[in-house]
């Protein structure tokens, strides 16, 4: 009896967090999820992504389909943003540049020539105190001339934490934050943000996608308090609220995406293989579904039909639902040696299932 309450009460509280009672909205909102074993609440991500995947035309031209960029990538971590970078390629962008340090670029040029590669960030152990201030002009400029051309950054997959890095970084964002360029933060960023909360705090266009110690930082940090596993959504959605209501996809057993206004969990199996690299394919899936989330919107004028309203939540919805079924297909094929690769590898077939290409 206890225990079905506790249930009840949880259901009660996510129907209210998912848009209260106002009829039409809601009911869209409740056919886009639906309850599974009693106490979460599923988004249908696949029909998200049936949504919100753009169709082949004849008429389109190169840079449509959405360009990204990663910022990361330094001395000990090339692989990071190659996989963000490649994902977002993968899964149909256009086009996908990394801005890294000089050190890294060599390296994950030659990983592949599909990515275009800008040698610009620079570490403190590189340059003398004294140039700093010039450097770091120019390290803006640097980025900052190809800004308005992408349709999101994603911040953070193997940036390191150079004290000196990290400050050009955080001009960045705010270089982006004014020209409205949506930003998903992970991975190193995630370190930069959750100690300078201004970068992101009240910017509807950003994104956070912790894991379990990036989250167990962002809580300590905004809600002075542990991580609570039993009330996990009503934390998160407190979490996204105290931050202005930006969006935070919680990465774990399940994947939990809140704005501060809905709640929504992507739990469909993925792989049992937790090898490092799959929140970087995340991240950089996170950049092109927003992306094309938002052109729906801006197309329309309106909401995709019985999703979500922020473009941003539907986007973490469909990018973590792709990211587990092509980490379910990867692990079918190579069992106990998957690696971050071989779901990379299976991203094509597996929206292929979900969204023919013709
Ligand atoms: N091939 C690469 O270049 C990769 C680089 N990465 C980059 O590495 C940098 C640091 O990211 P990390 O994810 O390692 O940083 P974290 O601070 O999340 O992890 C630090 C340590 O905590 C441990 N840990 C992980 N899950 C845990 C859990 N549930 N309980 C207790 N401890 C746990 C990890 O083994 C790791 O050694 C980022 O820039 C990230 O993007 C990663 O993305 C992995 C792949
Ligand atoms: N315990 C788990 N069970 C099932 N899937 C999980 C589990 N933990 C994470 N995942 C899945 O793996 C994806 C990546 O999450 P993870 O926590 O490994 O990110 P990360 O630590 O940032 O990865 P990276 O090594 O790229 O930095 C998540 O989107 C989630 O879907
Ligand atoms: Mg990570």
């Amino acid at each position: 009896m206890l225990a079905s309450s506790a249930i009840f009460r949880r259901q009660q509280f996510l129907i209210r967090s998912l848009g209260g009672h106002s009829s039409n909205i809601h009911r869209e909102r409740m056919q886009a999820i639906k309850c599974v074993s009693g106490s979460a609440l599923e988004a249908d991500g696949q029909s998200i992504l049936r949504a919100i995947v753009p169709t082949f035309d004849p008429f389109r031209y190169k840079g449509q389909a959405g360009k990204v960029a990663v910022i990361g990538g330094c001395r000990e971590y090339t692989g990071a943003p190659y996989f963000a970078a490649i994902s977002a390629l993968k899964i149909g962008a256009d086009l996908s540049h990394v801005f890294c340090t000089k050190d890294a670029a060599g390296v994950i040029k030659s990983y592949s020539p599909e990515l275009i590669v800008h040698p610009v960030l620079e570490e403190s152990y590189n340059i003398r105190d004294d140039e700093k201030s010039i450097i770091s002009s120019k390290v803006l400029a640097d980025v900052a001339k190809w800004m308005e051309r992408f349709d999101c950054l994603v911040v953070g997959p193997g940036l390191g934490r150079d004290p000196f890095l990290l400050d050009c970084v955080s001009e960045i964002m705010k270089h982006a934050r004014q020209l409205n360029i949506p930003i998903v933060v992970d991975g190193d960023g995630l370190f930069l943000v959750t100690n300078n909360l201004d970068l992101v705090s009240g910017y509807p266009l950003a994104v956070l996608t912790p894991n379990v110690n990036e989250y167990k930082r962002l809580v300590e940090k905004v809600l002075d308090c542990e991580i609570n596993d039993q009330d996990a959504p009503e934390q998160l959605l407190s979490l996204a609220r105290r931050v202005g209501g930006i969006t935070i996809l919680r990465k774990g057993k399940c994947d939990i995406i809140s704005d501060g206004e809905t709640v929504h969990v992507v739990s469909v199996f993925g792989s049992p293989r937790r090898c490092g690299g799959q929140g970087d394919i995340l991240s950089g899936s996170v950049a092109i579904f927003s992306s094309w989330a938002r052109q729906q919107n801006l197309a329309t004028g309106d909401n995709l039909r019985g999703s979500p309203s922020n473009p941003m939540v539907v986007g973490s919805i469909a990018a973590s639902t792709l990211l587990r079924k092509a980490a379910s297909t990867a692990f079918g094929k190579k069992k106990r040696a998957t690696l971050t690769t071989d779901i990379i590898e299976c991203l094509g077939i597996s929206l292929e299932e979900i969204c023919p290409a013709s």
